[in-house]
């Protein structure tokens, strides 16, 4: 048997006396896509906080191929090979597309370079999410669906295996949902793990192999989007009512 790409064991996370996450367990193989579902406040960014060494689990360990995390900063879970995106647009406004490409590639926090071999990389990338025409771009000039498209260039545009996308068509809709629809099935091709938080339950069904739904930071059911969507009871939890279609 392969071992997990991710293995999460006993979890725990408070704030305060809000126990957000009271024991969690969850497994990402690789080369696949797993989407994150649940209600608001069920715990799906405090679980990429506890992945990416943004926060640090009171209990329980984080081990990414084999190797613990626990008590990394987020730079240096970075370096072990996953980068994450986050709810809100980051970009570097005042630097054009194709740089914030570069630096991405080389980690987001310390040096960049503009070598010809990491320039072509990079609009490659760029190409892949439709931002070829707009590299010499200041980020800024991009409209809000551009903005969202660089965001998942800069982590398409390291070398990571694991990608953290964290509601990455919030805010899109048409063609500019299409583009990021289209891109993540395409995606373990090149050899990408990807753990998505989604709310669009659309886009959930298009693109996760893998569905796992949260509900109080628990783990409460895991399974492909034909066995979790027929049911009723995850349906009440996610809407308080009706179906999840
Ligand atoms: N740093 C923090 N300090 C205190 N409480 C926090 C902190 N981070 C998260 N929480 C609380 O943890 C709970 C889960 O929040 P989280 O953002 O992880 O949920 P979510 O499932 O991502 O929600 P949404 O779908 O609305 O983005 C919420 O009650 C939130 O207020």
């Amino acid at each position: 048997m392969t071992s997990p790409m991710l293995e999460l064991t006993g979890v725990k996370k408070s704030f305060g006396g809000n126990h957000v996450i009271p024991g969690l367990d969850l497994t990402l193989k690789a080369h696949e896509v797993t989407a994150l579902i649940g209600p608001n406040g069920a715990g799906k960014t405090t679980i990429f906080n506890l992945i990416t060494g943004f926060l640090k689990p009171d209990e329980g360990t984080v081990v990414y191929k084999g190797q613990g995390l626990t008590g990394l900063t987020p730079e240096n879970v970075f370096r072990k090979g996953m980068v994450r995106t986050f709810q809100e647009v980051r970009v570097f406004g005042g630097i054009t597309v194709l740089e914030n490409v570069l630096v991405g590639r080389e980690h987001g926090f310390g040096s960049w370079r503009k070598t010809k071999e990491n320039k072509q990389a990079a609009m490659e990338t760029l190409a892949l999410v439709g931002l070829d025409g707009k590299a010499h771009t200041e980020a800024r000039d991009l409209s809000y669906a551009e903005q969202k498209f660089l965001s998942l260039a800069r982590v398409l545009g390291s070398d990571a295996e694991l990608l953290l996308l964290d509601e990455p068509t919030s805010g899109l809709d048409g063609r500019s949902l299409d583009v990021v629809t289209g891109l993540i099935p395409r995606l373990k091709e090149m050899n990408r793990t990807v753990l998505i938080i989604e709310h669009n339950l659309d886009v959930v069904r298009s693109i996760a192999e893998r569905i796992v739904f949260l509900e109080s930071g628990r783990v409460i059911a895991t399974g492909t989007g034909d066995e979790l969507f027929a049911r009723q009871d995850l349906a009440d939890i996610y809407f308080g009512g009706g179906t999840v279609q």
